[in-house]
């Protein structure tokens, strides 16, 4: 990947999207492409065609996709799998019609089996049954993986494919019923903080609500007050998390460094699994996450663990050995990272 080559960063406003960009940048990459979900509509099979036909990117960051935490995947369960499986269709066939030099195709590490053995390796993909609140989601990256993999063999092309674990950081999704655990904690504990505070100009502006009385009635939705902030579940799902800068960082690094070729063993009598975990190798329980947002944020009421809530997956650490000896490993630890996403939620301009 030269300075000037034609990149197109597919979900560059996201979480990674944004990483993606911002890290290449600082690279010194300039020859962007990126459209926003309202320019160009990834499911759209025509629209997709006529933007890969005019515009010929060199190589295809898959950021875009439809993402959320536990309890979006398992109600909007026919949205996760419709839209994610349209929009890698289409970005995936396009990128081969157009002669795409490489494609970085972006699944998730709820790939691999409920019962998973720990850590987590490539190969374990498709030896047992998927956790059933994101098994859509899970179903359609698996589709992608194959869809790369298959299209490499058959068509020669660049298609790698990478399994992050839970990410956090920057333009993440702070909604409380559709984020994931981190973010909606954060806020959470931010929003129960400046209750018990009476800071109740700041958490209107926070919400977007017209007085403290319906700030109120929303925030007991979700089991926040001025003294006890919930938690999903029993606390004692383990989960691990990579800061989405150093997930970008670990993108651009594959994308610059390695071929389709370096993802599987030459000997291998079938080419399978080739997809790369991302991750930091280290997990933490929910409760005790909970516990570490709780110091950080500063916040001194109560935690009260919902049951009625899911748990998920019980534990689903990655094994980053194929990662790390592709040559990459993380920087940012939990803790640190942490700081830094709070610092950035509570100077964000809303
Ligand atoms: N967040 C996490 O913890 C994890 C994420 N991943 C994967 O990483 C990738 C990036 O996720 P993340 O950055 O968190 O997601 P975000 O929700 O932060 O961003 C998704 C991006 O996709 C774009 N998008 C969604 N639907 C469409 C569409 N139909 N047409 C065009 N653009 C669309 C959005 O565009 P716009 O901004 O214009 O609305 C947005 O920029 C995804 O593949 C996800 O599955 C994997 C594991 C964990
Ligand atoms: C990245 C990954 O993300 C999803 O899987 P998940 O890891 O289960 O995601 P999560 O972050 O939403 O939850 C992690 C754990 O945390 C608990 N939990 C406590 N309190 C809150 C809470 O307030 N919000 C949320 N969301 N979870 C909470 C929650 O009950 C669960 O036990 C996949 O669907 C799929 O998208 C995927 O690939």
């Amino acid at each position: 990947m030269q300075k000037d080559s034609k990149i197109y960063i597919a979900g560059h406003r996201g979480l990674v999207g944004s990483a993606i960009l911002k890290n290449l940048q600082e690279k010194g990459y300039s020859n962007f492409v990126t459209r926003t979900h309202k320019e160009l509509d990834l499911t759209d099979k025509n629209a997709v065609a006529d933007f890969f036909e005019e515009h010929k990117p060199e190589y295809v960051f898959l950021a875009a996709a439809k993402v959320g935490g536990i309890v979006a995947n398992n109600v909007y369960r026919a949205d996760f799998i419709y839209e994610n499986l349209m929009i890698q269709n289409n970005v995936i066939h396009q990128s081969y019609l157009n002669g795409v030099k490489k494609l970085l195709f972006l699944g998730s590490t709820c790939i691999y089996p409920k019962n998973c053995p720990q850590p987590m390796k490539e190969d374990y993909l498709l030896t047992d049954t998927l956790e059933y609140t994101n098994e859509p989601y899970a179903i359609a990256k698996i589709a992608g993986i194959k869809m790369c993999e298959s299209y490499n063999i058959q068509y020669d092309t660049n298609f790698i494919s990478v399994m992050p674990t839970n990410l956090y950081g920057p333009n993440d999704n702070f909604d409380l019923e559709k984020s994931h655990v981190l973010p909606a904690l954060i806020r959470k504990m931010h929003l129960a903080k400046l209750l018990s505070e009476s800071k109740s100009d700041e958490v209107i502006k926070d919400l977007g609500k017209n007085n403290i009385d319906e700030a109120n009635e929303y925030l007991k939705g979700f089991g926040v007050d001025a003294s006890s902030v919930e938690i999903w579940g029993s606390g004692k799902p383990m989960r691990e998390f990579l800061w989405s800068e150093d997930m970008a960082d670990a993108c651009v690094y594959i994308m610059k460094n390695r071929d389709f070729e370096d993802t599987y063993d030459k000997n291998a009598k079938e080419i399978r699994n080739t997809h790369i975990n991302i991750g930091t190798g280290k997990d933490i329980s929910i409760k005790d996450l909970a516990i570490l947002i709780k110091k950080i944020v500063g916040y001194s009421g109560n935690l009260v663990f919902n049951s009625d809530k899911p748990d998920g997956t019980m534990k689903k650490l990655t094994d980053v050995s194929k990662l790390n000896s592709l040559g990459w490993k993380h920087n940012v630890e939990l803790e640190k990272g942490i700081e830094k996403m709070y610092n950035w939620y509570i100077n964000r301009s809303h």
